[in-house]
């Protein structure tokens, strides 16, 4: 499996978090090509993981077993139809899609009946600590296995039976680390207000994070049960888990998360 060559189309913050992964699970360095409009993050990339990089999107897909494309969604069409037209042998080569909102119908539009893998990473995959959601379409078993392994370094894979749950995906493990990394930027600007030092908040704030999300993984009570250990009765936790409740807590989570899904079946109508 691990003699396939995986191209990378765009080497952003996405491609990064998903290299990274697969090298420090023990994926050859030498079989990940990246392609990047500019160099700057190809440079990088070849630094810190060994990889082969270059400038020319062609040269990438031709050396290819698996063509992992992973510009932005607007850039998408742009990209396929210039492969395509390019290279037309790409059309027998496995696809693997990271870009949220475009859904399979229109990569075949673009590059007709190819075999694909619609993804959902998020970027904690940069740590292994990720979660991908997969969506096949037309792929071989032993394609969904070598899809899986391919992201299994990224921490967690979720294989979906249906298309639009990859809106789903979206809305709570792709965007989601934006909205902790939200709450978690409220907190460190209280506690910088309340004295302590930038680092120093920083670093309460996300080491809090890191032990709650680490007590809800490795015990089998509920995010209700955990909440309550700390909530003392007439204590200082439920006057401040209180006030989030008084002000709408949970009405604001899930329109945040149905914003996601709604901006998810835009884009798959007008991109
Ligand atoms: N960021 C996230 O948390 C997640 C992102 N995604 C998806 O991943 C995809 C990429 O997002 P992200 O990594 O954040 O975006 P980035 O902007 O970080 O990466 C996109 C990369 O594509 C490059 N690029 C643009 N046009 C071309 C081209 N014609 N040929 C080659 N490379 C090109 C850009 O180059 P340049 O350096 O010149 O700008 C850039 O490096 C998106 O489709 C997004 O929906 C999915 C899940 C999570
Ligand atoms: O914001 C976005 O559209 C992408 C998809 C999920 C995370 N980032």
């Amino acid at each position: 499996m691990n003699d396939n060559i995986v191209a990378f189309i765009g080497a952003g913050n996405m491609a990064r978090c998903v290299i990274a992964s697969m090298v420090q699970a023990g994926y050859p360095a030498q079989n990940i090509i990246a392609s990047n409009r500019t160099e700057p993050k190809l440079q990088a990339l070849a630094n810190d993981y060994g990889i082969q990089t270059t400038l020319d999107n062609i040269e990438a897909v031709t050396k290819a077993d698996v063509i992992v494309l992973a510009v932005k969604p607007q850039m998408m069409g742009d990209v396929c139809q210039t492969l395509i037209e390019r290279a037309p042998e790409i059309q027998e080569k496995l696809f693997v899609t990271v870009a949220a909102g475009l859904p399979v119908s229109r990569y075949e539009s673009w590059l007709g009946d190819i075999r694909m893998v619609r993804s959902m990473p998020n970027t904690p995959s940069l740590v292994g600590l990720g979660v991908t959601g997969l969506f096949p379409s037309r792929c071989s078993n032993y394609e969904k296995s070598f899809v899986d392994a391919m992201f299994k370094g990224t921490g967690m894979t979720v294989w979906l039976e249906q298309e639009h749950e990859i809106d789903h995906v979206i809305a709570v493990t792709g965007s989601s680390p934006a909205y902790f990394f939200y709450f978690m930027q409220s907190m460190q600007q209280v506690a910088e207000e309340l004295g302590f030092e930038p680092e120093q908040a920083k670093r309460m704030v996300a080491q809090t994070a890191m032990g709650a999300a680490k007590m809800a993984l490795d015990s089998d009570s509920s995010f209700a049960e955990l909440r309550a250990q700390v909530t003392s009765k007439g204590g200082t936790t439920h006057e401040a888990v209180t006030s989030f409740a008084d002000q709408g807590l949970e009405a604001m989570v899930a329109n945040a998360m149905q914003a996601a899904i709604t901006r998810a079946r835009e884009m798959a109508k007008t991109l």
